[in-house]
């Protein structure tokens, strides 16, 4: 959109929501309990005098643990019924009480804005950033393994490899650590060296058992473990990165946050030397805008980020998909979470294949993809 655009200036006075309820295929086993269903809301913003139809597309699907209960995103939307313009909405939502209300606001604004200016959302999320470099035309993903027996967990990443993945994320620390130490070697015993794996522990360790796991884990070359101590405890991952085994620094196994990063924000993981990859999930940090702004403050501090989703529906990974081709040659993204939905608000515009997800060009989302639910 251009400063002599007088629709620039418009704001947008409605903003519409519609409550959706998906249920998961199967249950996402983690060690804080299963995933079996995400609910939460579709909004539309539009302009009050708009003749040419303009609406913009988000989605608050909140999770608690990473962002406010459906009550609070409810409650925060709500408010906002009251204020003039949604326009401003996003400043007047708190990110850190209710990232997701935030981030469907937002999402529905960067899409109106990025379809205004012809762009897609990477593009347009990309210059608002500063970034120089072209988004890219498709990012690679993780494939998302929950917690098993280690004979179904070894089938469903030797499945995983054989679709075409060459990075697989699984679900640990649900069982004892013995446990989940055979799970992981029987994942790389099927599918041989050739492919990166991530272990997601979801926090469930203390400081003592933590060690120990990493300890045995290193025997397995994992790209990382996500997440294995409680969110607050960013002294404590400090402190697993330079302790490991060897004592020889960079001789152990990466630690990356998660739950932190949504607790604590992303300057206090950086400030704490807490890990060594940090994983974004936009819904959980209050908008696409904002997780590209910790993608790329974490980039400047050498800090690898990951994009992934709280398994959100369509629209809100169409977003992630974007907010990770913004960020020049990001590391596989854990995007690949559509498919563990029985049904969802419409077609996927972003198929993944051969371990890749390629970005929609836009305008926008993903051009005339979400036409049915914008009319809605
Ligand atoms: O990162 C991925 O591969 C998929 C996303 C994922 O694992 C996840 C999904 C919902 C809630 C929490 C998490 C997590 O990363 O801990
Ligand atoms: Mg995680």
């Amino acid at each position: 959109m251009t400063a002599d655009d007088p629709r620039g200036e418009e704001p947008f006075e409605t903003l519409r929501r519609r409550p959706f309820a998906l249920d998961l295929t199967r249950p996402l086993g983690t060690a804080h309990g299963e995933i079996r269903r995400r609910e939460g809301f579709l909004i539309a913003v539009e302009r009050g005098s708009d003749t040419d139809g303009a609406v913009g597309l988000g989605e608050a699907t909140p999770l608690p643990g990473w962002t406010e209960s459906r009550e609070e995103c409810a409650a925060a939307l709500d408010g906002l019924d009251e204020r003039a313009g949604a326009g401003a909405a996003p400043e007047s939502l708190d990110t850190g009480a209710t990232p997701a209300a935030r981030h469907g606001v937002s999402l529905a604004l960067v899409d109106v804005a990025a379809r205004d200016a012809g762009a897609s959302l990477a593009e347009h999320l990309s210059d608002e950033a500063g970034v120089t470099a072209t988004p890219a035309d498709a990012v690679p993903v993780n494939a998302t393994i929950g917690d098993g027996e280690p004979n179904e967990t070894a089938a469903e990443a030797r499945g995983a490899v054989e679709a075409g993945f060459d990075c697989l994320k699984l679900k640990v620390g649900a069982r004892d650590v013995d446990a989940d130490v055979e799970r992981v070697r029987a994942v790389r015993d099927a599918v041989g060296d050739g492919v990166a794996l991530r272990a997601d522990a979801n926090g469930a360790w203390d400081r003592q058992v933590a060690r120990r796991a990493l300890d045995a884990l290193a025997a397995f070359d994992l790209a990382y473990v996500e997440q294995p101590l409680p969110a607050d405890d960013l002294n404590g991952l400090a402190a697993l990165r330079e302790g490991d085994r060897s004592g020889q620094p960079d001789d152990g196994v990466p630690i990356a946050a998660d739950e932190s990063v949504a607790a604590r924000g992303i300057d206090a993981v950086l400030e704490a030397d807490a890990a060594d990859a940090v994983v974004l999930k936009p819904m959980a940090l209050g908008g696409p805008d904002r997780a590209l702004a910790a993608a790329l403050r974490a980039r400047s501090a050498g800090i690898d980020p990951v994009v992934t989703t709280t398994v959100d529906a369509v629209v809100a990974r169409t977003a992630a998909v974007h907010v990770a081709a913004a960020i020049p040659d990001a590391a596989p993204c854990g995007l690949a979470t559509g498919e563990m939905l029985d049904e969802d608000l419409a077609p996927d515009p972003c198929p993944i294949d051969d371990g890749r997800i390629e970005v929609p060009s836009g305008p926008g989302l993903a051009g005339g993809a979400f036409d049915d639910l914008r009319r809605e």
